[in-house]
């Protein structure tokens, strides 16, 4: 699905991330962890095409056997959405406020050439399917914010992606929704399904859904191993720490 080699990103004068290299089967649920600056977000950015200007990204990504690392929108249009989808820490960046979730949801598959009906039929089916029967026609701002990340990833899902990255996909999520929206990520994730990349500050969850574990430090991939191996690690007890810490002050 994903196979990356010696990925660097630099800023003028910095590395943020440091010849990154590792491989992600098709159906693998894989955690990316690391204390806050490790370079999680820009591993994920440079993966997806997303690195922000000014930053220099060198290496390779292939994704299905593509080369993404420098490509333009003619690479990445049958890309993306379909081999690879984004669920983002905050679904305001996902989702259109002036817009119905239903149409939201919608507009991909007409944009593919699915007739009106047919799309807004798929868009309730899949909303029913992240949980939320009967909302097509709200707006994003008559949702809860669990309510909303479920829409995004509903929205994430429309393509069928064989890639679904997720990037601390429940930390903007009262604690008491998270759960639920891990238990979806879960059930459309794994052998047979998309394969996952969930970035988290937070081991467990990592270790109750992902099978294997990449460990960021100041932009190095310092660990990558079954959830087993990677915990029972000594290096791993400075990102409990942090991560704990960071739970604090949370
Ligand atoms: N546009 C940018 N220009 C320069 N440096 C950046 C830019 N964006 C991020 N960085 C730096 O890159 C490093 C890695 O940041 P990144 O956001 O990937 O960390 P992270 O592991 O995702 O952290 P967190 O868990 O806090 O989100 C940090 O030192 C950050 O300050």
């Amino acid at each position: 699905m994903l196979r990356v080699h010696d990925l660097s990103v630099d800023s003028t004068g910095r590395r943020l991330l440091d010849q990154v290299s590792f491989e992600l089967a098709a159906g693998e649920q894989v955690g990316v962890v690391g204390s806050s600056g490790a370079g999680k977000s820009q591993l994920v950015a440079a993966l997806l095409g997303l690195t922000a200007p000014g930053l220099v990204v060198s290496g390779s990504v292939q994704v299905e056997g593509t080369e993404v690392v420098g490509a333009g929108p003619a690479v990445w249009h049958p890309l993306r959405g379909r081999a690879t989808a984004l669920v983002a820490q905050d679904p305001a960046t996902a989702l259109d406020p002036l817009t119905r979730v239903g149409r939201q949801v919608a507009l991909p598959l007409r944009a593919r050439g699915v007739g009106r009906r047919e799309a807004a039929r798929r868009a309730d089916a899949l909303l029913a399917e992240v949980g939320l029967p009967g909302t097509a026609r709200r707006f994003p701002s008559q949702l809860s914010g669990g309510q909303r990340q479920r829409v995004a990833l509903a929205l994430a899902l429309v393509g069928a992606p064989r890639l679904l990255v997720a990037d601390e996909p429940t930390s903007a999520l009262d604690p008491t929704v998270q759960a639920g929206v891990l238990d979806l990520v879960d059930r459309v994730t794994g052998p047979g399904l998309a394969a996952l990349l969930l970035v988290t500050h937070d081991l467990a969850v990592a270790a109750r859904l992902c099978t294997r574990l990449l460990v960021l430090d100041a932009g190095r991939l310092v660990l990558d191993g079954p959830v087993a191996d990677v915990l029972g690690d000594p290096l791993v007890a400075d990102v409990v720490a942090a991560s704990r810490a960071l739970a604090v002050t949370r």
